[in-house]
């Protein structure tokens, strides 16, 4: 990577011999090996075994995950933040581990709505749990920095899974916990 990034400076014009860029190469290819590091990692080493017993058959939520991306088009940063809700069957996963599955996701080259949808799986996978939930509400510099320049935009996107898609009160309850 950092031959090709020493190649991106020269094609942009910039001298790769300027003090401020002799070592840049280096650390954008370094950057981007840590923004993309989900790609070495496997839901088991992030899980970790945290999987634990539980009579708890109600909602559970973590919200407000913050979420750093980046859009599989562009190669540019997509920000926001993920909600995860699921109604466990037996056992539940270690509340971090939530947000290390969000992670190790959000880290590949992605695009929301199949962030959405993997995080949703991921968790019904390891925990069997009826239903889970997923939002992801997010800002795309793509859509901002550049293209169509629009600053407010946002995207939302949702995957629901077993009950939250079949129950009407369940997806209910999971949007006014999010409220
Ligand atoms: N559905 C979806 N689209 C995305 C996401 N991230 C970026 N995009 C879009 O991907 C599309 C790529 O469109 P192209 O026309 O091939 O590329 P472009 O010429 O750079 O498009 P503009 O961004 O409109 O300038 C754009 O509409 C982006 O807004 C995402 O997470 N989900
Ligand atoms: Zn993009």
């Amino acid at each position: 990577m950092q031959q090709h990034f020493a190649k991106i400076i020269e094609g942009i014009g910039e001298d790769l011999e300027r003090p401020g860029l002799v070592d840049t190469p280096k650390r954008a290819a370094k950057a981007f090996e840590f923004l993309t590091k989900g790609y070495h990692q496997s839901i088991d080493e992030v899980v970790n075994g945290a999987l634990f017993p539980s009579d708890s058959n109600e909602m559970i939520m973590v919200k407000d995950i913050e979420l750093y991306s980046m859009c599989e088009h562009h190669m540019l940063p997509f920000i926001g933040k993920a909600h995860v809700a699921y109604i466990p069957t037996g056992k539940v996963v270690g509340l971090s581990k939530i947000a290390r599955i969000v992670d190790m996701y959000a880290r590949r080259l992605q695009i929301q709505e199949q962030l959405t949808v993997q995080i949703a799986e991921c968790i019904a996978d390891i925990t069997g749990a009826s239903g889970v939930g997923v939002i992801i509400e997010a800002k795309h510099m793509c859509m901002m920095m550049r293209g169509v320049e629009k600053q407010n935009s946002s995207m939302k996107t949702s995957a629901m899974l077993g009950s939250f898609r079949s129950n009407q009160a369940t997806r209910t309850e999971f949007l006014s916990l999010l409220r």
